[in-house]
């Protein structure tokens, strides 16, 4: 019998036997003190809640004893998690530029970053960077703004593609508004695009897939909108854009668009609400757009750290989820300056609390509990990305995207009590980091 910390990257057929730890809906998290979970070629096959069967599952799947894992004390298995929103070309602006709000933060900060993604070699040195920082913080999706720029777009595709993490990937269009030097007509953002999206299908990897990534709608105009809106459906693929981060950016799309009733109705005639479309922020959404949202099946990416850096305001995920709106969270680097879904969790959490604190006494407003944070971090994600099918929890058939989280390890915290799941799950959830997470898994196979 092999220990977890010695087994080989490439075995993709093993057991893990341990505490295990998944959200099979919001209401409550599953916790299986001593199961185990059976992966062949990278799928779960069994998940058990004892491990009275763990050798007959051996048996039947032919698994050799050198890769069963028996989890420590102090050690449990979780879902990876799964970031909705992250802009790789962003990350070396981490931490900077919070003394702006969103439009003077872009022309300032973000834009004159993202200019530099035309020279590839400094995209590939950020790019390999953002993979592998994402992935050792247990990110075992993430859905990534690129630039506008079609070489580097497909290396941020390659890199992740190497280092094995489930991603959506966009290259970003701009036609309208744009700064001097970031921009692009019409008929090059269509066609480079449709390209993009062709070379990325060509990989015939399922672990990576395009996504059509219009920046929003105050730089792109109705026309290129409606192509890209097209585009998604000639070829079945995912969308992202931002939505109604700002007060000045609603303000300033209703005079760019006086035709529409409001900001979510501009992406409606545009064709670009669907089961497949994730928009971050969504802060200041009315009543009305939020029907128009659940109507469509689009899902928003919940930034808690970005509204809070970039001061655009608290977002109110339990209205979102009241209306039936799928949510996940998203890291937004750099509008928020951490790359961990852990730090999501946690600033979720906590603008959920000061909106409690807003509401008047006797409201009835609850606001977002651990475990449901947790959700949100991996199956609220997955179902965000109409990726639940593959990822999220530990359901048989589905893929294992997993973590090994390790609390005994020397990290932020040490922990001095006697602690049972429930307390480590919550220490990790509150106080952990990447040094607590000893192996990421992404279909099976082993990244960190
Ligand atoms: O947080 C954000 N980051 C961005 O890069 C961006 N672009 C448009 N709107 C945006 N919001
Ligand atoms: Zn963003």
């Amino acid at each position: 019998m092999a220990n977890v910390s010695q087994q080989k990257a490439y075995t993709t057929s093993f057991i893990i036997a341990g505490p295990i730890v998944h959200s099979e809906d919001i209401r409550a998290l599953t916790i299986i003190e001593h199961g185990f979970i059976a992966v062949v070629r990278g799928k779960i096959v069994s998940v058990c809640r004892n491990t009275e069967k763990l050798m007959q599952t051996q048996q039947e799947y032919g698994i050799e004893d050198v890769n069963v894992y028996y989890l420590n004390e102090g050690e449990f298995v979780m879902p990876g998690f799964v970031d909705t929103h992250i802009h790789a070309p962003q990350y070396p602006n981490a931490g900077l530029g919070y003394d702006k709000q969103l439009l003077d933060w872009l022309t300032t900060y973000t834009f004159p970053l993202e200019k530099k993604y035309v020279d590839v070699d400094f995209a590939i040195g950020v790019y390999e960077s953002v993979v592998r920082k994402t992935l050792a913080s247990g990110t075992t999706t993430a859905t990534y703004f690129a630039t506008i720029h079609y070489e580097s777009s497909l290396f941020l595709a390659d890199i992740v593609e190497r280092l094995g993490q489930r991603a959506f990937i966009g290259k970003v269009n701009m036609n309208h508004g744009t700064p001097e030097g970031y921009g692009e007509h019409i008929y090059d953002s269509f066609t480079c695009t449709e390209q993009y999206i062709r070379n990325i299908q060509c990989k015939r990897n399922e672990l990576v897939q395009p996504i059509i990534t219009p920046r929003f709608a105050l730089n792109c105009d109705m026309q290129l909108m409606m192509l890209l809106g097209e585009l998604a459906a000639k070829y079945n693929v995912h969308i992202q854009t931002h939505i109604s981060e700002s007060t000045g950016e609603v303000a300033a799309v209703q005079k760019l668009y006086p035709q529409c009733r409001n900001y979510a109705d501009v992406y409606d005639r545009a064709g670009l609400l669907t089961n497949k479309t994730v928009l971050a922020h969504g802060i200041h959404l009315s009543d009305d757009e939020l029907k128009v949202l659940a109507a469509r099946g689009t899902s928003i990416s919940h930034c808690p750290n970005s509204n809070t850096s970039l001061k655009s305001g608290l977002c109110d995920v339990r209205r979102l989820l009241d209306t039936g709106i799928k949510v996940g969270l998203g890291t937004d680097v750099s509008g928020g300056y951490s790359i961990s879904i852990l730090n999501a969790i946690r600033s979720a959490l906590q603008t959920s609390t000061h909106i409690f604190f807003k509401k008047h006494q006797g409201s009835g407003y609850i606001p977002l509990s651990y475990h449901e944070a947790f959700y949100l971090a991996t199956l609220g994600g997955a179902k965000a990305l109409s990726v639940d099918d593959k990822t999220g929890n530990f359901k048989v058939g589905k893929d294992f995207d997993a973590l090994i989280v390790n609390m005994r390890k020397p990290g932020p915290i040490d922990i001095l009590d006697k602690t049972d799941i429930k307390d480590l799950i919550q220490k990790f959830l509150y106080t952990g980091d990447d040094r607590n997470i000893s192996k990421v898994y992404v279909a099976g196979r082993q990244v960190k």
